[in-house]
């Protein structure tokens, strides 16, 4: 019975546990430095959020006992952002208007202590920064927040190599040194993957003076689901609006297609990038 094992067996038993525990993640490691080499020299595939989602939702859906999900994530992230940093020169540059904004603590929460961060103070240098290569993440700002410029319009390109949205932080659920509440968006030069629980992005070009009711009409008619109509800038040409949807959309899915095919009154639409939706503070409540 465990109750008659000595304070001294127990603790020689956790000095086991933790040397199994300590030998499978140097396991690990070997693992993944394979996989980089399989990979191939590409930063951009460094880096697969799509794949990192569903490592955390499995483990997760498995796990059982007292110990806290949301510890479970922190090990994990920081197991995740320390291997990321074995395959390559990964480095992440954050939006940080002032001290104490809470970007900074959403990206390290997310991508660990080891992966250099710089902090920028524009939105605009961060998508730059990111753009020319300079760094391989970039932490933005929501951009339905009214403080902040329409950094999204500078990623409306059709260019591959263009960033797209990647991520959706934090992804761990909400809580404690997380930037009190604050969410960002990753950007990457990467296309984003299905997970089987995602959302996109969309930029849209319409003509000046459509309702946000006739928005969500033409976008349902093409079999499209706003989640949030984030952000509208208006010209005397045309308005861009910035819509998040549910699901996976590649670059040319023939929803999109549709979409413009009928051309009134969108006249051209970019997928701007998509994530894994993060966990919610139910999914880590026991
Ligand atoms: C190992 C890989 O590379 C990265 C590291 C991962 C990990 O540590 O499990 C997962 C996805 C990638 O971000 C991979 O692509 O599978």
């Amino acid at each position: 019975m465990a109750s008659e094992k000595s304070l001294d067996d127990l603790r020689q038993e956790l000095d086991r546990i933790d040397d199994a525990l300590h030998d499978l993640l140097m396991r690990r490691t070997e693992v993944v430095v394979q996989v980089g080499a399989v990979k191939g020299i590409d930063n951009a595939a460094l880096l697969r959020p799509g794949r990192e989602a569903e490592i955390l939702r499995r483990l997760v859906s498995r796990h059982h006992g007292r110990f806290p999900k949301v510890s479970l994530l922190r090990i994990w992230r920081e197991i995740i952002g320390g291997m990321i940093g074995l395959q390559g020169d990964v480095s992440v540059a954050v939006y940080m208007p002032d001290r104490g904004a809470g970007y900074l603590e959403l990206a390290r929460d997310h991508f660990g202590v080891v992966l250099p961060i710089t902090p920028f103070r524009s939105a605009g240098q961060v998508t730059r920064t990111v753009a020319e290569g300079s760094a391989t993440v970039g932490i933005m700002p929501m951009p339905d927040r009214e403080d902040v410029e329409a950094w999204w319009i500078s990623l409306m390109g059709d260019s591959p190599d263009l960033p797209r949205i990647i991520a959706r932080l934090p992804f761990s659920g909400p809580g404690p040194g997380r930037g009190d509440g604050l969410e960002a968006l990753a950007i990457g030069r990467l296309a984003p993957e299905p997970t089987g629980y995602d959302r996109s992005w969309l930029a849209l070009e319409t003509a000046p003076d459509i309702s946000r009711a006739r928005l969500r009409s033409v976008l349902s008619a093409a079999g499209i689901e706003p989640t949030m109509l984030a952000a509208t800038q208006r010209t005397e040409e045309n308005w861009l609006h910035l819509v998040e949807v549910s699901g996976h959309l590649g670059a040319d899915d023939r929803r999109i297609r549709r979409l413009v095919e009928l051309k009134q009154p969108v006249f051209h639409a970019v997928v701007l990038g998509g994530y894994p939706v993060p966990f919610s503070q139910e999914d880590l409540t026991d």
